[in-house]
């Protein structure tokens, strides 16, 4: 009955306007017959605005959401009532079963209305559809914002997986080089979409100079070792809010940023299944998908590609983790999961996937309100020790990439994915 109760209260406080709880449990609902005007597309596009939501709207809402999504799809519940036990299932089934027999088009607009009510919190959403044209001035492959102290590094080729191709090296040091000079507090670099970045664009090595391969080599060398640098040398306090899968280089420069803070579903699906409810939950998780994230796992298949290490990694992740757990990556190419990373210390903490932008948000604006000077000195009192040796670690695994870059395992594989979709 509480459940139901809830349900009840739902539908009473978080009604639209267009519509008037009269009684409980038979809720008889009058529509403002003004409201019923809704489109289909109206409908759509609210739909994907709930997957904008930067911050969890809360249970409540979530379940107003998915009581006026199914009235409005499959109109008058009919479910069989789930038993007293099934929690989620029962809050889902009492919010829905609430709204009576209130007709498709009059749910459709309440939905629109209800998530039209959420849009400030759509505003500062951290994840922007892809390819949208909200671009910071002079970017093309990233969105950069800076509030709150906080200078915010988006890579925006989420169709590419944010390959980082030439242009997007050009612009993460150009963005970078930037935030070392505004009146930003710390840095934060992450991903749009469901990937972090799935690393190197391999089209990178496709478009062939006059000098021929040679020269292209050579020209990713000087290009990888100055990219690289920028982020040794980086001095405020840089931050990786990974969002979803990381690959090869994305993953390498984590041994170079201050925290590493990932999503991870694992855990919470871990949970739901510890407690019989996993197919719940991801009813539950798929009925708001609220932002759709994969897991956040950590690759470099370098060997695969017939490539090598890079990032300054074969110093930081032996460092890191031991060398035996770096062999295992930078050799073997095991993909870690977020909590196998975060044991191996290449990650800070791990969130659970539904509170995961909440929380490091959160943190990092509080990071953000610290002194700036402090945060800095200390950043270079540690750095500094390191700094020479990082250099020459780049420099050196520069010069082995580019004779990597020359030979045929590394073509091979390179060609082998970009025919497997018949790229060439
Ligand atoms: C000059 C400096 C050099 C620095 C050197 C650094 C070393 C590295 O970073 S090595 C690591 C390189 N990265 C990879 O090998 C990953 C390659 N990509 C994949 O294996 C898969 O795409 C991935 C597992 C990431 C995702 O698989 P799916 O979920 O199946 O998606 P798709 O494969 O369909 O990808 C969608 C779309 O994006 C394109 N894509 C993804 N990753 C890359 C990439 N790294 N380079 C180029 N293109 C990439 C993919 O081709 C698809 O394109 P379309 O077919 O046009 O949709």
């Amino acid at each position: 009955m509480a459940m139901a109760y809830l349900a009840w209260r739902l539908a009473r406080r978080s009604c639209p306007s267009s519509l008037q709880v009269t009684s409980f449990p038979v809720v008889q609902l009058h529509m403002n017959r003004t409201a019923m005007r809704a489109s289909q597309k109206d409908f759509e596009n609210s739909m994907n605005q709930v997957k904008l939501l930067k911050k969890d709207p809360g249970n409540e809402v979530k379940l107003k959401l998915y009581a006026l999504y199914k009235q409005a799809t499959e109109g008058p519940c009919n479910m069989p009532k789930p038993g007293v036990f099934d929690l989620i299932n029962k809050a889902k089934w009492d919010a829905w079963n609430a709204l009576g027999s209130l007709p498709k088009e009059a749910a459709r607009q309440n939905y629109v209305d209800l998530v039209s009510s959420l849009s400030p919190s759509l505003e500062s959403s951290s994840q922007v559809e892809p390819g949208t044209d909200r671009k910071s001035t002079g970017f093309e492959t990233l969105v950069v914002t800076s509030e709150d102290g906080i200078t915010k590094i988006m890579f925006n080729r989420p169709k590419k997986k944010n390959a980082i191709n030439t242009e997007m090296y050009h612009e993460i040091m150009r963005a970078l080089k930037a935030a070392s000079k505004d009146d930003s507090i710390i840095t934060v670099l992450t991903g749009n979409g469901d990937y972090y970045s799935s690393g190197n664009d391999l089209t990178n090595f496709t478009d062939i100079p006059p000098g021929g391969v040679e020269e292209k080599a050579k020209n990713n060398a000087v290009l990888l070792r100055e990219f690289v640098g920028c982020f040794i040398d980086f001095p405020k306090p840089l931050i990786a809010v990974v969002n979803g899968p990381a690959v090869g280089i994305s993953v390498t420069l984590l041994g170079l940023f201050d925290a590493v803070y990932a999503s991870d579903r694992v855990s919470q699906l871990l949970e739901s299944k510890r407690s019989g409810k996993q197919r719940e939950m991801r009813a539950f998780e798929s009925s708001f998908s609220v932002a759709s994230h994969k897991q956040a796992t950590f690759h470099t298949p370098f060997s695969h590609l017939g490539q090598s290490p890079e990032g300054c990694s074969s110093y930081t992740f032996p460092k890191i983790m031991s060398p035996a757990k770096a062999t295992e990556m930078l050799i073997f190419g095991k993909k870690l999961t977020a909590g196998e990373a975060c044991a191996q210390g290449l990650v800070t903490e791990v969130f659970p996937d539904s509170t995961f932008q909440k929380e490091v948000w959160t943190r990092l604006k509080a990071f953000a309100k610290l002194p700036p000077n402090a945060l800095r000195i200390s950043k270079e009192v540690i750095r500094k020790r390191e700094r020479e040796k990082l250099h020459a670690v780049n420099a050196e695994e520069c010069n082995v990439l580019q004779g990597r870059w020359l030979s045929d395992e590394c073509t091979n594989a390179v060609v082998n994915f970009l025919s497997r979709k018949s790229k060439l």
